[in-house]
């Protein structure tokens, strides 16, 4: 059995740029991973398989549309193998909330598959941006800055922040991704620099489909200790960074029960 984590992934910036030609948005922004996240596993079988468990398994459909089992079917032509795999997913993310759940787990798929098939690495590399914008980055699982759709990258050695003691909450309202670029405004507020300096063009459209988005900004503002404050992605979940763990614990014991929240340190 083999099993690979699939971590969470922020956007510390978002700068919504303008569009390209292909109708998707050109985009510049930094992302980190944190040190949890889902987790995918397999081992050898004849044909393809998916089952799941976790918290936000429940809904989430194990069948051919799941990110992890496209993302083998498209490995396995892309290699012209004919090896399988049983695959299992535990979903402790929520779905649709901007922390890159799904394109997490089809990575950890490609790099999981990669190394049970013993197949050639560019596979993994070449199918990734067809299973969506922000595999590439996740495929990495380091801190990187995206830009065109997100998915041409360049390694950072360091933003500066790893080992930070972050704060994620989610108000527990699905977003979806395409529905939030939908209603960006189409001003370009300008070039991403220093992501600190930067923000999620983002966030607006999201606010104005989930007010209760603003409601979790506000509150994660007003934490003792918490330094750096953004919605991630899309949205719905919002981050803070932290001086320390102990005022990270702190506000995590006070996040309402309604949220959702993970309490985790970047990579
Ligand atoms: C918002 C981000 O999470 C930031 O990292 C990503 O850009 C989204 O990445 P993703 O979830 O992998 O997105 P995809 O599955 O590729 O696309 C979801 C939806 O967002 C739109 N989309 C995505 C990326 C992009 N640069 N412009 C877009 O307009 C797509 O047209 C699609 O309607
Ligand atoms: N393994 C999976 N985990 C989560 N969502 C999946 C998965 N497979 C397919 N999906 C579908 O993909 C959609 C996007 O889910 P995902 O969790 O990647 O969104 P997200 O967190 O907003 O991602 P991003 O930050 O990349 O925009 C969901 O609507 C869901 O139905």
């Amino acid at each position: 059995m083999y099993s690979e984590p699939a971590p969470a992934k922020l956007n510390l910036a978002l700068h919504v740029r303008g569009k390209l030609p292909d109708g998707r948005h050109r985009l510049e922004t930094v992302f980190a991973f944190c040190t949890d996240g889902d987790l995918v596993a397999a081992e050898e079988a004849d044909g393809l398989s998916l089952s799941s468990s976790g918290p936000f398994a429940p809904g989430l459909s194990t069948g051919e549309d799941n990110l992890v089992l496209r993302a083998a079917a498209l490995l396995q032509k892309a290699a012209g193998t004919d090896q399988g795999a049983t695959l299992s997913l535990q979903k402790n993310l929520p779905v649709a909330s901007g922390i890159g759940g799904g394109s997490a787990d089809a990575a950890a798929a490609l790099r999981l598959l990669t190394r049970l098939w013993k197949i050639d690495p560019a596979h993994a590399a070449a199918v990734a941006p067809e299973l969506g914008s922000d595999v590439p980055a996740c495929l990495l699982s380091m801190s990187a800055r995206g830009v065109g759709a997100g998915d041409e990258l360049e390694l950072l050695n360091d933003p500066g922040v790893s080992g930070t003691a972050v704060l994620l909450v989610n108000p527990l309202a699905p977003l979806s991704t395409g529905e939030v670029f939908a209603h960006w405004d189409g001003e370009d507020r300008g070039p991403l620099d220093d992501w600190r300096e930067g923000r999620n063009d983002l966030e607006s459209p999201a606010v104005g489909l989930v007010s209760e988005i603003g409601e979790v900004l506000s509150w994660l503002k007003a934490r003792p200790g918490a330094a750096f404050v953004r919605m991630s992605g899309s949205g719905a979940t919002c981050f803070a960074f932290f001086d320390d763990e102990s005022t990270r614990d702190e506000a995590a014991r006070a996040v309402p029960e309604s949220w959702w929240h993970l309490a985790t340190y970047l990579r």
